[in-house]
């Protein structure tokens, strides 16, 4: 027995906070986890991934516009959809979610406290419950925070929840606006771009940087903004808003260059801050940079080494699927429990419409480090499947080192991205060769098959090559 009251408080429900505290629990320690009632399951569940990917679900089927190949331009399943259609889906889903977490963490025997947690020193909690003077103090020999962020709002903009709007707040929206202001091009900024402009919302998109997504493969990145385009999206790059006024039909948006942009409403998606600011950090030795984020070594450990912090609140990548291994991780080295690191084959999925996804190297850093490499391409109007589903625009694309013919990296656009991106991933994970797939018999018809045909288009080229040069 120690003298604290828990082996481990984890502060935060997220995806990270929940799984430390179920690693925890596995381990056969006292666990507490903290987050306010309405919260449990996080930013994940509540505000983020959950919702916006169950609204991108409802808003594919509503609109019709993966059929559209098929039966034509004007085809659609529901002529006024209406944001009840859509939030309907998104509240059934996130009540599920948010059940399962509850149930998970009450059958490993994890104490959940409602309420909000700081520090009074680094060993110690404060749980502030939702009614005013409801304290609870509790100790622990370890402490993981996982309080994820918040979006980032500037201090100029006034924002009013109805027609000037952060991220977090597109699910109070009360009808789907006819015209929206995007402000910021990140993952958050083009999802949500991608759905209203499918919803037949006229999209402006204003990112300061010149260009979007640029940690993704260029060309589908062009395939993607051709797309937007398609679906009458703008896009203003290299362009800073610097003030956004409500005005009586809507908004009115100012750019450092001049430009007023008029919509019905604008959402900002330009980054987000680590939710630390309340935590009393000092109380336990430790400070946040100026993002709100926290710092950790390998191991997830702070500057005080007892203390570790997982999830958004450490920044890059801040995604769910990374958040639920470091805080797994934590756990098991807080306890002793032998762990693997990550592999560093970490899967990249952006739920645009269409989506992409993708894992290993880019082009860009083939190029940039030397590595001679060869491109193989599936078009997924090629495949039986692609014809089947009606999907014209998707293409999957291999990058094989020409030196030893193992797969360097994968890039996928359209239907499936963001599950078909794992067979690339596991083939790299265990060393995998171009030579496997294509000696490897895909279902047909499946679009997994573009694997196939890609890895016959990559050795066709690298044929070639040799080719040329041993004549
Ligand atoms: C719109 C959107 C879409 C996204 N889509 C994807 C996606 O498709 N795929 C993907 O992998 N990731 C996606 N993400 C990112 C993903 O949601 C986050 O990476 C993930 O939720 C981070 O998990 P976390 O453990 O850091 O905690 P979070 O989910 O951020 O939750 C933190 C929790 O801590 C609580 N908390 C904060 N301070 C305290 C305190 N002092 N006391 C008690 N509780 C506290 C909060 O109430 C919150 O519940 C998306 C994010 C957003 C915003
Ligand atoms: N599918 C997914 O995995 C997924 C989906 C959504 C979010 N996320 C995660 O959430 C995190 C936050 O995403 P995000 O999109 O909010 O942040 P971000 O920081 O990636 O993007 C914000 C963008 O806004 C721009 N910007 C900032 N101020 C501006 C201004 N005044 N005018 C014009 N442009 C401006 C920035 O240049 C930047 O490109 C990401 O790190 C991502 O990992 C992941």
């Amino acid at each position: 027995m120690t003298p604290y009251d828990y082996d481990l408080i984890v502060i935060g429900s997220g995806p990270g906070g929940q799984k430390a505290a179920i690693a925890g629990a596995k381990l056969g320690k006292r666990v507490a986890i903290i987050d306010k009632q309405e919260m449990v399951g996080g930013v994940c569940a509540n505000t983020g991934t959950i919702p916006s990917k169950t609204l991108r679900e409802a808003v594919m089927f509503l609109t019709g516009m993966s059929q559209r190949e098929l039966y034509g331009a004007s085809y659609r399943v529901k002529q006024d959809i209406t944001i009840n259609d859509l939030m309907a889906r998104t509240q059934h889903v996130i009540g599920r979610e948010v059940q399962v977490v509850r149930a998970q963490l009450h059958r490993n025997g994890i104490d959940l406290l409602n309420g909000f947690g700081r520090f009074v020193d680094e060993h110690t909690v404060m749980v502030d419950g939702a009614h005013r003077g409801d304290h609870t103090t509790i100790s622990g020999e370890f402490i993981v925070i996982a309080t994820g962020t918040t979006p980032a709002r500037p201090s100029v903009v006034d924002f009013d929840e109805e027609r000037i709007l952060d991220s977090d707040e597109v699910f109070a929206l009360t009808e789907i606006p006819s015209s929206l202001v995007v402000v910021g091009a990140g993952v958050i900024g083009i999802e949500y771009a991608s759905m209203f402009a499918a919803l037949g919302t006229r999209v402006t998109v204003v990112e300061q940087r010149e260009k979007m997504l640029d940690f993704c493969d260029p060309e589908i990145v062009e395939s993607l903004k051709f797309h937007l385009r398609d679906q009458a999206v703008t896009f203003r790059f290299g362009e800073k808003v610097v003030n956004v006024e409500v005005s009586q039909g809507g908004t009115i948006t100012t750019l450092a260059s001049g430009k007023r942009i008029p919509a019905s409403a604008v959402m900002y998606s330009a980054g987000r801050q680590g939710t630390t600011e309340k935590l009393d950090l000092a109380a336990a030795g430790l400070e946040a940079d100026n993002r709100g984020r926290l710092s950790v070594d390998e191991h997830y450990r702070t500057p005080v080494e007892h203390i570790y912090a997982v999830g958004d609140v450490i920044g890059f990548p801040a995604l769910a699927a990374t958040s639920m291994d470091q805080g797994r991780l934590a756990a098991y080295h807080a306890f002793g429990e032998p762990v693997h690191d990550l592999t560093a084959l970490q899967p990249i999925g952006i739920y645009t419409i269409p989506e992409i996804s993708y894992c290993g190297a880019t082009e860009t850093e083939l190029t940039s480090s030397a590595v001679p490499y060869e491109v193989g391409i599936s078009r997924y109007r090629e495949l039986a499947r692609g014809q089947i589903i009606g999907d014209a625009y998707g293409m999957l694309k291999l990058l094989v080192s020409t030196v030893d013919r193992k797969i360097l990296g994968v890039h996928v656009f359209g239907t499936g991205a963001t599950d078909l991106v794992h067979i690339g991933q596991a083939v790299m994970g265990c060393g995998g060769t171009v030579d496997y797939l294509v000696d490897t018999v895909f279902n047909y018809p499946t679009l997994s098959e573009a694997y196939k045909i890609a890895a016959l288009d990559a050795t066709n080229k690298i044929r070639a090559l040799d080719r040329f040069t041993t004549r």
